[in-house]
């Protein structure tokens, strides 16, 4: 059985389109980063794995199902995102009881575990608590549920450095634990790369790449040299960005970082270095 298929799938809001023939599938539990520039469409593709919105053509499958209104696989899938609303009078204790309801593999001694971790007062009303600290209770409930799709939308937003780190790792050990699908998007790559098996892209609102990490920790190198010798080591269609600079030509393309990359470039007296993975995919999506 597919974790998710996603086939050929449109979606616009009103006349714009804002998805436009997204694919891409998986079949093992996994920890993919969603990365794309603001207005990209990583909420609206978060909230059509989720079942909140609904495609315009294509085909959404998660967990074997079209998770638009369906509650038989919709309870399977945690959608975390900044802005969601908790009852008016709720204490922590009052929102671990309900998530424990609502989600079948709910796992109450981690919910325990963080809501100390995060230092999270269990009788105090949420609607009292800091924008930090209401993210916190969200993403408590996120990992606690276990669910078998768990969506988390930029959820260390207005999280302190300390916060982010302790949700990172209680991530990475509620994964071990138990391993499920995890997307996770981010403006923020160096932070979730660690964590990340997985990268998937989007740019042109369309998947430009859903690869693993390891490809984007070779793939973008910047070079420094005469123009000429640049070309001679890499094709003009690979190259992202030049500028001049006391003379040089400094150059960022599209391929991974070799060996033999790195000797043509020693041969040919071009100094090399693998670009930052923020630098390459904000060039690639450029
Ligand atoms: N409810 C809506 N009605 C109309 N247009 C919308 C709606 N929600 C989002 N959009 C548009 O859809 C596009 C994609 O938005 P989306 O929120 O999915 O992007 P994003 O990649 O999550 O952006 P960001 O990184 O800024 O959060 C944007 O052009 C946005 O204006």
């Amino acid at each position: 059985m597919k974790i998710i298929d996603i086939r050929n799938v449109n979606f616009k809001y009103r006349d714009e389109l804002i998805l436009e023939n997204i694919t891409f599938d998986e079949d093992s539990p996994v920890i993919t980063g969603l990365w794309g520039r603001n207005g990209a469409g990583k909420t609206t593709l978060m909230k059509l794995l989720s079942g909140q919105e609904r495609e315009v053509s294509g085909d959404v499958c998660v967990l074997n199902a079209h998770p638009f209104n369906n509650h038989a696989v919709s309870k399977n899938i945690s959608y975390l995102r900044e802005d969601h609303h908790f009852g008016k009078s709720w204490t922590v204790k009052d929102a671990m009881y309900f998530a424990s309801l609502f989600n079948e593999n709910w796992d109450q001694e981690e919910a325990d575990t963080l809501v100390e971790q995060f230092k999270l007062p269990r009788k105090k009303k949420i609607a009292s608590f800091s924008k930090g600290m209401h993210t916190m209770v969200q993403l408590v409930i996120g990992l606690a549920s276990h669910s078998k799709v768990t969506i988390f939308d930029e959820p260390t937003n207005g999280l302190d450095a300390h916060a982010r780190k302790q949700f990172f790792q209680a991530l990475k050990k509620s994964y071990d634990k138990n391993p499920r699908y995890i997307l996770i998007s981010s403006h923020h790559i160096n932070e979730i790369e660690p964590l990340c098996e997985k990268l998937l892209i989007i740019s042109d609102k369309s998947i430009k790449f859903h690869e693993p990490i390891e490809y984007f920790q070779t793939q973008g190198v910047s070079m420094m040299g005469k123009i000429e010798d640049i070309k001679s080591v890499v094709s003009s269609i690979d190259i992202l960005e030049t500028a001049q600079i006391m003379g040089r030509s400094k150059v960022m393309a599209n391929v991974a970082m070799t060996k033999e990359l790195k000797e043509s470039c020693e041969r040919n007296g071009i100094q090399i270095e693998k670009t930052s993975m923020q630098d390459f995919l904000v060039n690639i999506t450029s």
